[in-house]
């Protein structure tokens, strides 16, 4: 199932930067694994905002759960989740 989440995120000013930057570093650690598994096929920054919007490709609603909550910036983010289903003009032979 593929689904749009879109992520935007909000530290608190008084967070130690260095606290920030090993949470952003073990946050992109875990992106990039899921990206090379195949669940995390996109991630696009969303212009002028600490945000951004992402497709998921896994099994089901559960299993994009609990990969959200797996986020280590989830404690600071707001996310909100549309499912999608194959638009009948699309020419991508991959999209499902
Ligand atoms: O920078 C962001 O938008 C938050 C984020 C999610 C995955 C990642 O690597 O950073």
């Amino acid at each position: 199932m593929l689904f749009m989440v879109e992520m935007a995120v909000n530290l608190p000013p008084d967070m130690p930067a260095e606290r920030a930057e090993q949470i952003k570093a073990t946050e992109k650690a875990y992106s990039q694994q899921l990206q090379r598994e195949g669940k995390w096929r996109h991630i696009w920054r969303v212009a002028g905002l600490y945000a951004n919007v992402s497709i998921f490709d896994v099994k089901d609603a559960q299993e994009l759960h609990d990969i959200l909550m797996e986020l280590p910036l989830y404690p600071w983010m707001e996310i909100s989740v549309t499912a999608l289903c194959r638009h009948p003009s699309s020419i991508r032979s991959d999209d499902k």
